[in-house]
């Protein structure tokens, strides 16, 4: 632990002087400057003392004395002009010291593979990084207050080295017990953290919950509320359990470590009792030794808080560093083959399986999405559907196999070209909380959001008649429980998806589920756009449970846990001649639940009506 403190120092270094280098300057001189004052002060007082004691008349000895003084009072002025630098100096570096931090982790975290970001080990580090940008920004000031402490005790103990030999290994006696008694309780608390910290995590995660918009209503009318409170007091009565252990085990440390330190300060006075009585030690030199085993001893008290402070924090940037060395692993890499505009995409065989899972989702998996063709992906809930476009859009890399774009690889290619080639409507495409038109234009966001590129991607998903109907057009904020936010429906959020990928303009548009939540005339409608623009060359892959929708699609694929159990054109596929009947019968199963929509057991509305007829 203490052999990685110079790499985590270092680390907070280059943050700071990263951060404001003319404010780091600024610290490091008033800081140096400050110990060198302390030092010339105690050599001045010492010789202040030695002219006020000397022999004579007290008006001869008070002249002799006064460069002395004036040379004290000088030095004083000195020493607080270079603390006040330092102090402004440190208050810039220390939040933007933060910010370099915090801007370091969450950049590299934003690269990473998916995978990771679903590891719980990454998680829990994740969870520690952020204590380490908070610790990062201390680490600035503790390291300054290290700097000043280390160069006042170094003033005080050579001063002491002068004086008599004996009194510096008595001053590091007196700072062994409370160095003890600090590191010790620093370890303690940083194992302990660490123990508690997931439960931390879990009660946070529930008492979000109990608060949350969207599970509110749920949490009332299926009274939920007991249950989730219970779980909360669980969670955090583990972590109370912890930090009570640690208190005990911090009472008896310092206990310890305040009777050894009291022990070791009786003997330093006693011996300079001795000394002056043997007549070893002059009066004057007694007095400056008084003065420099005071300072020594509060420098010595400073710096081992101080170093602890680091220590402590140290193990938090160590994890932040920890966490930056692994995100930078496990970073989707950047560089590869480059990526053709347009072109086919086949998956070669292949197979896929989660981290954890026990089996693949995907098995040896054969497909082609002919440029500028529609392609629909079909087959039960978990067959594979959506990890086929997660493959498709580079988002995750097969396990066995190739998906190939125009012939390059994914797993060889530029990632970022195959992200920019797509744009997808995911089933849980994400909500952001903020405007309409932050919602819509976050699709491209490196080109401009203007009134125009946005609207026009609006009206293509129908989502210009939401904006139409929002308070302040594209200026309202899609987030109730903000000042002037709004809530919209299902519905209304999936048009609003539609447009984002619209706007995306990929050479690839891919559709999970596009109408799940819409009526059926706006559903309608999205299915003729992409009809239309599968017309206009747009490639696109469709996921659907709508069957009927497929019929215009080029190619439909079938899937069925994680294997292409058919694929052909709706009317092959349609054929007892052509096709393997399972299709068929999932579209004649869906077709006549809409030609026959009477239950078990009760009579069709004509017969019902007929019979009603009858009796009447
Ligand atoms: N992130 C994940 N981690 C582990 N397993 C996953 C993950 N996502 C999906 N799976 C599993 O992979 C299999 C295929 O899931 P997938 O989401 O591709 O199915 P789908 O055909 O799109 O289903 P649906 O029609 O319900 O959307 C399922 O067994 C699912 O549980």
């Amino acid at each position: 632990m203490a052999g990685s403190l110079p790499r985590q120092v270092s680390m907070a270094v280059r943050l700071a002087r990263e951060a404001d280098p003319r404010a780091f300057a600024t610290v490091a001189v008033s800081e140096v400057a400050r110990g060198i004052t302390q030092a010339v002060s105690l050599i001045a007082v010492n010789s202040l003392l030695v002219e006020l004691l000397a022999h004579g008349d007290i008006t001869g000895r008070l002249r002799a004395a006064l460069p002395s003084l004036a040379l004290v009072a000088a030095l004083a002025v000195v020493g607080s002009a270079c603390r006040s630098a330092s102090s402004a100096a440190t208050g810039i570096l220390e939040p933007k010291a933060q910010r370099v931090a915090t801007e370091r982790y969450l950049g590299l975290v934003a690269r990473v593979e998916l995978e990771a970001i679903e590891d719980d080990a990454f998680h829990k580090l994740m969870d520690s990084a952020q204590w380490g940008a908070d610790s990062a920004r201390r680490m600035v000031g503790y390291c300054t207050a290290v700097v000043t402490s280390a160069i006042s005790l170094i003033a005080a103990a050579g001063v002491l080295t002068v004086l008599h030999p004996l009194l510096l290994p008595l001053l590091v006696l007196m700072a062994l017990p409370s160095a003890w008694g600090s590191l010790t309780m620093a370890r303690h608390r940083y194992i302990s953290w660490h123990r508690f910290v997931q439960h931390v995590r879990a009660a946070k995660l529930i008492s979000q919950l109990l608060i949350n918009q969207q599970a509110a209503a749920e949490i009332r009318v299926h009274d939920a509320a007991p249950f989730l409170l219970k779980h909360f007091r669980q969670m955090a009565e583990t972590s109370e359990r912890e930090q009570t252990r640690l208190a005990w085990t911090g009472a008896r440390t310092s206990l310890v470590a305040d009777s050894t330190r009291g022990l070791a300060t009786i003997a330093t006075y006693g011996v300079l009792g001795l000394l002056l009585w043997n007549g070893q030690m002059g009066l004057a030199v007694a007095g400056t030794a008084v003065l420099a085993i005071r300072t020594g001893a509060s420098s010595i008290t400073d710096l081992v808080l101080r170093v602890t402070d680091v220590q402590e924090e140290a193990l938090f940037v160590a994890d932040l560093q920890k966490l930056c060395d692994e995100a930078t692993r496990r970073a989707i890499p950047v560089g590869g083959l480059d990526v053709p505009q347009e072109a086919d995409v086949r998956f070669e065989k292949v197979t896929f399986t989660y981290p954890g899972a026990d089996k693949p989702s995907l098995y040896e998996v054969d497909l082609v999405i002919p440029r500028g063709r529609t392609v629909a992906l079909v087959g039960r809930n978990g067959s594979g559907k959506s990890t086929v476009v997660r493959l498709l859009s580079g988002a995750r890399l097969p396990d066995s196999g190739r998906v190939l774009w125009g012939g390059v690889s994914t797993a060889e290619a530029e990632r970022a070209q195959v992200f920019d080639r797509v744009a997808m409507v995911a089933q849980d495409f994400f909500r952001w909380p903020f405007t309409a038109r932050v919602n819509i234009g976050i699709g491209r966001s490196s080109a401009a959001m203007d009134d125009r590129s946005i609207e026009a991607a609006a009206a293509y998903a129908d989502a210009d008649e939401v904006v139409k109907g929002l308070p302040r057009g594209l200026d309202s904020l899609l987030a109730r429980g903000y000042k002037g936010g709004q809530e919209i429906s299902g519905g209304q959020w999936q048009k609003i998806g539609l447009a984002r990928a619209r706007r995306r303009d990929g050479a690839v548009l891919i559709v999970d589920e596009p109408t799940s939540a819409l009526d059926p005339a706006a559903e309608q409608r999205v299915f003729d756009q992409i009809h239309q623009l599968a017309g206009s060359g747009q490639t696109t892959v469709l996921i659907t449970h709508r069957l009927h929708s497929v019929r215009h699609a080029d190619l439909i694929y079938v899937l069925d846990e994680g294997r292409v159990v058919e694929h052909g054109t709706f009317t092959a596929l349609m054929d007892p001649a052509t096709g393997a009947g399972v299709f068929r019968e999932m579209y004649e199963l869906q077709a006549r639940q809409f030609l026959n929509p009477s239950l078990p057991g009760q009579a069709a509305p004509a017969e019902a009506v007929g019979e009603g007829q009858a009796r009447s």
